[in-house]
């Protein structure tokens, strides 16, 4: 594994698992701070296992975890809900509870015992709401919403929490095409809550991308990890991917890195072919069966994976 030189997640030697199983590791691995981490790999190779280790839902078998240079053993679990917050994969919200209602849930663990609201506590879940595109829907019964619509609800919980790390399990799952490209970019863009800008003040929920503007330096963005499925959405939105296969990591790096034919082929058993994309520059995979071959040869076709990286190598950022 290569260490990172600045990772806000360091796991060490972490085993996880169910009864008598062990489903994930020994995974040693550096998860780069203020970057989106994208995790991929085939259905029950261990994502959402490592996942819930991180949040402490899963007891570790063995080894260690650091958040921001801490160890989660002993954490307090109010101070760690205010650092990492999790958007899980199902989530089941109770019966009767309204967009808003839900969406307060995050800030309870920036209450004070007696529970009641403050004006940064407003302030966050409207923020979220707007955010998420939901302030029109904000009264309505969780129940009544579309599967999308419950899920950016959910994605509004974890906005109003507004920790330093962020991790999401299949935020897009229910989400059309167009929502999950802006889900994901505005994760992407979440400042880190805790950090102060220059100007002397806390980021709240405002992406960065938008306060970058101006006199004010752009500040830091909170770290993001998110469990994908949709391999060119994770390529388009992630600086750092990892590639899981049978519980252990299989690869960690840049999009250009980790989604290659030959890692494709090891991990989800895909034949595929990857391409440039001509505007972004990240990797584009194309899935491709034997009878995909076989009828574009029978065509004339060329058959052999395309090579046409003619963008110059500019970085990902200067490419956007
Ligand atoms: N609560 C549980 N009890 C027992 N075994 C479990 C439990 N949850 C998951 N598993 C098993 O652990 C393994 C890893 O599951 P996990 O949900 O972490 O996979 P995943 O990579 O997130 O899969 P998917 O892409 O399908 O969501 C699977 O074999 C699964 O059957």
């Amino acid at each position: 594994m290569a260490a990172h030189p600045n990772p806000a997640l360091t796991l060490r030697g972490v085993t996880l698992g169910y009864g008598e199983r062990t489903v994930v590791g020994p995974v040693d691995l550096d998860i780069p701070a203020a970057q989106t981490t994208a995790i991929i790999g085939a259905n029950g190779c261990g994502k959402s296992t490592l996942l819930r280790g991180l949040t402490r839902q899963l007891p570790l078998r063995s080894g260690t975890v650091e958040v921001l240079g801490r160890s989660v053993e002993g954490w307090p679990a109010r101070d760690y809900a205010r650092t990492v917050a999790l958007l899980p994969q199902s989530p089941v919200a109770p019966e009767g509870m309204s967009v808003e209602q839900l969406v307060d849930r995050g800030r309870h663990p920036h209450r004070g015992w007696f529970g009641s609201s403050s004006r940064m506590d407003t302030e966050a879940v409207a923020r979220a709401l707007e955010l998420t595109d939901l302030v029109e829907l904000a009264r309505r019964d969780i129940t009544e919403l579309s599967g999308g619509q419950r899920q950016r609800a959910w994605l509004a919980l974890v906005l109003a929490q507004q920790t330093p790390v962020i991790l999401l399990d299949e935020p897009t799952s229910y989400l059309d095409l167009s929502h999950q490209v802006e889900l994901m970019d505005l994760v992407r863009s979440l400042p880190d809550p805790t950090v102060p800008t220059t100007a002397g003040t806390t980021a709240s929920t405002a992406p960065s991308s938008t306060a970058g503007q101006g006199e004010t330096e752009r500040p830091r963005r909170a770290t993001v990890v998110a469990v994908l499925h949709e391999l060119n959405l994770a390529a388009r939105t992630a600086d750092h991917v990892i590639a899981m296969a049978d519980g252990q990591v299989a690869a960690a790096g840049t999009p250009t890195e980790v989604l290659t034919p030959d890692l494709l082929l090891e991990v989800f058993g895909l034949d595929a072919d990857v391409v440039r994309d001509p505007l972004l520059g990240h990797p584009v995979v194309l899935p491709r069966t034997a009878a995909d071959r076989a009828s574009a040869q029978e065509r004339g076709l060329v058959t052999e994976p395309p090579s046409g990286d003619t963008l110059p190598s500019a970085p990902r950022e200067d490419l956007r």
